[in-house]
């Protein structure tokens, strides 16, 4: 919804805007009500409520006050009132009230990533602002009119619930450039509003109960193929079309005199099949969406290079183990380790060759610490092992025996064997179970200490100030 005519800091234009637009829609939905095909259809007050709910600055009583004039103006010019029009648009501004405090809240309404989930509460608030409005509208159509409550009631929940619900998704979601053609622009991407289609004219040829209900699986297509805003306008017009063809008998609910020669039970077996395969598609589309997110998340959560963990997926790890109670009462062990004069290979043999020595040297950690320990590509050309359960002793043996499993063999780089090293740095400690990522923290960092007094005594190496008070350095074999 392109709505910049409205500006935070004019608000007697705002007001004229407003005062004018709930004008013109009050006189549209009266006269909508009178050939009676839109008898269902009162659109100034979801209109009002998403435009509050956009523009939440709106949201102050001068705002209202002015929407609340004008559609008291209306009812006295053009219906003739003079105290109802005060009472009965109370029950009207009661439902932009009551449904703007329920959306307001919601900003995530208007960001993409929040849109789907925070749609949903359109429902709730619809349903409490229609009401909220209904019992009001009732009660003072009872004492003004002499109206029956209840049939009152139901004929003003209903008219609000159905158009909010109907005209809500769509002026929430609405993109401010929507492009209907980049969605529509493969033949193949028009199916779903085709189905539509064809569901409703099967609905208008069927009739009967579950004719209603026909467009469903469709609709449910389109959720599936289109943007929210898109699939909120189609179910907008659906719902509009399906109380229109009803009104004139286009749409025969009650199935006694369909096109088709097909009884009440017919109709109803197809609806219920409808309804049925609807909540198949759903399913259906939420476990390609779980598969996605599934392959999404090892994507993120490993080393492209060296299909080790990511650093990410480490933590992520950490996490999962942190969950399942893994960790408690088991030192972990971190080994640091960093390929020497890495940027030497780089600069003698290409930046191919290096991504292939990381690459080895990677897998040459994997098979030297295989199911005891986790391998992380930490960064560059760093690596982490985590191990669990180690006394100070192994955890510099294992450390050792990965520094001589990468030295031990020549790396092949252009026809020529290339000897590469890696300097480790040795840490442990336990990782408190209520913050693994703090600790974990901390024993990088000691780690890190280590790992430079390894580079700094010459490289190749291993350090750890694990075994005595001052750091062990396993000198080059
Ligand atoms: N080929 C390749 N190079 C990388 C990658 N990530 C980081 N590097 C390079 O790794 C080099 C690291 O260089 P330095 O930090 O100076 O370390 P070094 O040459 O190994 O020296 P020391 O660590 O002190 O032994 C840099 O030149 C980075 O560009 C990568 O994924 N592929």
């Amino acid at each position: 919804m392109q709505l910049t005519l409205l500006d935070k800091n004019r608000p007697l234009k705002n007001s004229l805007i407003l005062f004018v637009f709930t004008l013109f829609f009050c006189f549209v939905g009266g006269h909508l009500r009178l050939p009676a095909e839109l008898s269902l259809f009162w659109p100034i007050n979801a209109l009002l409520t998403a435009i509050f709910v956009r523009f939440s600055w709106l949201h102050r009583p001068y705002y209202y006050l002015v929407c609340y004039s004008a559609m008291v103006l209306n009812d006295t010019l053009f219906s003739g009132w003079a105290i109802p029009a005060f009472t009965l648009n109370a029950a009207n501004l009661l439902f932009i009230l009551v449904a703007v405090s329920m959306l307001i809240q919601r900003p995530g309404l208007l960001n993409a990533s929040g849109r789907v989930k925070s749609a949903l509460n359109i429902f709730p608030a619809c349903l409490l602002a229609s009401i909220a409005c209904a019992t009001w509208g009732a009660l003072a159509q009872g004492l003004l009119i002499s109206e029956r409550f209840l049939p009152a009631w139901s004929d003003w929940l209903s008219e609000q619930f159905s158009t909010g619900v109907l005209l809500l998704p769509f002026l929430l979601t609405l993109p401010r450039r929507p492009s209907l053609l980049s969605t529509l622009r493969r033949w193949q991407n028009c199916l779903p509003i085709a189905s539509l289609m064809l569901s409703l004219s099967a609905a208008v040829v069927i009739g009967g109960g579950g004719s209603l209900s026909f467009p469903v699986p469709a609709l449910i297509w389109c959720a599936i193929s289109y943007p929210l805003w898109l699939t909120s306008g189609l179910t907008l017009i659906t719902g509009i079309s399906e109380i229109v063809l009803v009104m004139h008998g286009l749409m025969n609910i009650q199935g006694d005199d369909s096109l088709l020669p097909l009884g009440h039970l017919a109709s109803a077996r197809l609806g219920v099949a409808t309804v049925a395969i609807s909540p198949l598609i759903v399913a259906v589309s939420m476990d390609a969406i779980r598969q996605l997110n599934h392959q999404l998340a090892l994507r993120a959560n490993h080393d492209f290079l060296t299909r080790q963990l990511s650093r990410s997926g480490l933590y992520e790890r950490l996490h999962q183990l942190q969950k399942n109670s893994d960790l408690r009462a088991r030192v972990a062990g971190v080994l640091l380790i960093d390929v020497d004069y890495f940027k030497s290979i780089n600069d003698n043999y290409g930046h191919d060759a290096g991504d292939a020595v990381l690459f080895e040297v990677a897998q040459r950690m994997q098979q030297a610490v295989g199911q005891e320990g986790l391998v992380c590509r930490f960064g560059g050309e760093e690596f982490l092992v985590l191990l669990f359960g180690l006394s100070d002793e192994q955890l510099l043996e294992k450390a050792e025996a990965i520094r001589h499993s990468i030295m031990q063999e020549k790396i092949m780089l252009r026809g020529s064997g290339v000897a590469v090293t890696v300097s480790i740095g040795v840490a442990s400690g336990d990782l408190e179970t209520n913050n693994v990522s703090e600790s974990f923290n901390r024993l990088v960092s000691a780690a890190d200490k280590q790992l430079f007094i390894s580079k700094r005594n010459g490289r190749n190496q291993t350090t750890s100030s694990l075994i005595s008070e001052n750091a062990v350095s396993h000198t080059p074999a």
